[in-house]
This record gives structure tokens, C-alpha cells and sequence, in this order.
């Protein structure tokens, strides 16, 4: 039986707005490289994935002053308005077959560990498709607006309640179908897992390291630093 091909498929065409930041928060450096090309390079460090594309804004003007914009396994396309448009337009890339790792450029502290974890699934026969994901810690307040300030309606049921994460891996042709699909249907898609679900298909949540963490706001990119410094889990 061959190897499944799986191709690496990184959004990586967000302003940054929450950032605050003077440029889009994946061109901001963690040590020696961009949260870009951490990210990139330990995607395509993993002997799994085949290749790696990555959709930037149109008038990106970053990437190629990097280096790594002209690795040969790194292929280049445009991203759209939104973070699953960017999706759709890599996915045009793969062929329907081939398995998509998507992930985001702003989650530059992936482990190996954990794209192994999510990757070993593909040779479970029942595995359609699944998300690194970890259950929610904290008590989950659902917020009201009050005299102009929030305060809390009530508290969540938090059993069977997880963070998505990312990587998502699914098979190329069915997420671009549900992708396709779910935006036609002008639903909410804020990752991979809403289009698959909204199409009626299970996704599989394995459980994934918390330090995966969205580079999202200021606060987050000292953690982000931190957790890099840490390298691979033991
Ligand atoms: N039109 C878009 C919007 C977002 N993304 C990517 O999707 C990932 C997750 O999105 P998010 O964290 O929201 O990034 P931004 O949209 O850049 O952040 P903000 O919402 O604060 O502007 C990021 O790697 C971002 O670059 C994308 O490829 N195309
Ligand atoms: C895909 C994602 O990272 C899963 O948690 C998240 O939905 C991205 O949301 P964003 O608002 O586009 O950052």
C-alpha cells in the first residue's frame, strides 16, 4: 500500500489586526526567524508532509525577502478575504486525494510530537478526517452586555467542551467540497472542522499540547518565545 501524499497547507494571509503590531503579526521574530518561517520549517521538518503551500495577502511584501520563499518544497498562492478563503485557494493546489495538513502560520510552536499524533491517524480504516485539539481547563463564562460592560449571563457546560487547534487534516477533494459548500451556505467557517461538520462529516479530536498556541495578541508572542525555547517535548 503507498504512503499517503500529505501536503502542508498554511493560511498565512491575516493582517494581524489583534496584534497591534507595526507589520502582520507572522513577519514578527522569535529569535533568529519570522513566526512564518518557524512554522514552515517545522512543518516541513516532519518526514510525513510532501510539501508545503502557503497563501499570502496579495500585497504581501515579506515573503520574499525571506530566504525560505524559494525553498523548493515551499509553494506560493494567494489568499483570499478570509482565513477559509485562503484555504479554498491553496486546495486548488492538491489533488483531491491528497491529504491536507492545514495550519496556521501564526502557530509557529507545533511539535513534531503532536503533527505525528494527528498524522498516525490516517492509518486508522475509520479515520475521515480529525483536528489537534485540547480540552478546556478554566470554568466557560457566556458573557451579556450590561449597562455598556459585560458581565455573565451564565457558565457554560464545560464537559466534552475543547479548544480547536491546528493542524486539521482531511482529504483535499471532500474539505474543498465542504468548504465550498458551507460558505456557499453563508455559514460560520472559522476553521476546517465547521466546513467538515457542517457537511455532515465526523472529525476525530486528538488531543493536542496546549503550547500550540495562536500568536493572536501582544501577550501571546513572549509565551510563544518561551515555549520555542523549550523545543520538543519530553
Ligand atoms: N484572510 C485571511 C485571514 C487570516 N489568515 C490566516 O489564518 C490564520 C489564523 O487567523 P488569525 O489568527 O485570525 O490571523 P489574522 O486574521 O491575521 O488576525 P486578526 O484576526 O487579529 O487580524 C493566520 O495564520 C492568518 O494569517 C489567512 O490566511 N487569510
Ligand atoms: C483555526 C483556528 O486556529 C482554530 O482554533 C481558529 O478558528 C482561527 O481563528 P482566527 O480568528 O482566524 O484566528
Amino acid at each position: 500500500m503507498t504512503a499517503p501524499t500529505i501536503v502542508a497547507v498554511v493560511p498565512a494571509a491575516g493582517i494581524g489586526s489583534r496584534m497591534q503590531a507595526d507589520k502582520p503579526k507572522q513577519y514578527l521574530t522569535i529569535g533568529n526567524h519570522t513566526i512564518l518561517e518557524h512554522t514552515l520549517r517545522a512543518l516541513n521538518k516532519h518526514p510525513a508532509v510532501s510539501r508545503v503551500v502557503v497563501a499570502l495577502h496579495p500585497e504581501d511584501t515579506y515573503f520574499p525577502t525571506l530566504a525560505i520563499s524559494q525553498a523548493p518544497w515551499l509553494t506560493a498562492v494567494a489568499g483570499g478575504d478570509s482565513r477559509a478563503e485562503s484555504v479554498q485557494n491553496a486546495l486548488h493546489t492538491l489533488a483531491a486525494h491528497e491529504w491536507a495538513l492545514v495550519h496556521d502560520a501564526a502557530r509557529p510552536c507545533i511539535s513534531q510530537q503532536d503533527l505525528s499524533s494527528l498524522i498516525d491517524h490516517i492509518q486508522q480504516p475509520a479515520f475521515n478526517g480529525g483536528i489537534l485539539a485540547t480540552p478546556v481547563r478554566d470554568t466557560m463564562k457566556r458573557a451579556q452586555t450590561k449597562s455598556g460592560s459585560p458581565v455573565v449571563s451564565h457558565t457554560e457546560d464545560r464537559e466534552n467542551l475543547w479548544h480547536a487547534l491546528t493542524p486539521q487534516l482531511f482529504r483535499a477533494g471532500e474539505l474543498l467540497t465542504a468548504l465550498n459548500e458551507a460558505l456557499e451556505a453563508g455559514a460560520n467557517v472559522t476553521d476546517e472542522a465547521s466546513a467538515m461538520e457542517f457537511a455532515g462529516h465526523t472529525v476525530r479530536l486528538v488531543d493536542g499540547n496546549p503550547a500550540n498556541i495562536k500568536v493572536t495578541r501582544p501577550a501571546d508572542l513572549p509565551l510563544a518565545t518561551f515555549y520555542l525555547q523549550q523545543g520538543e517535548p519530553q
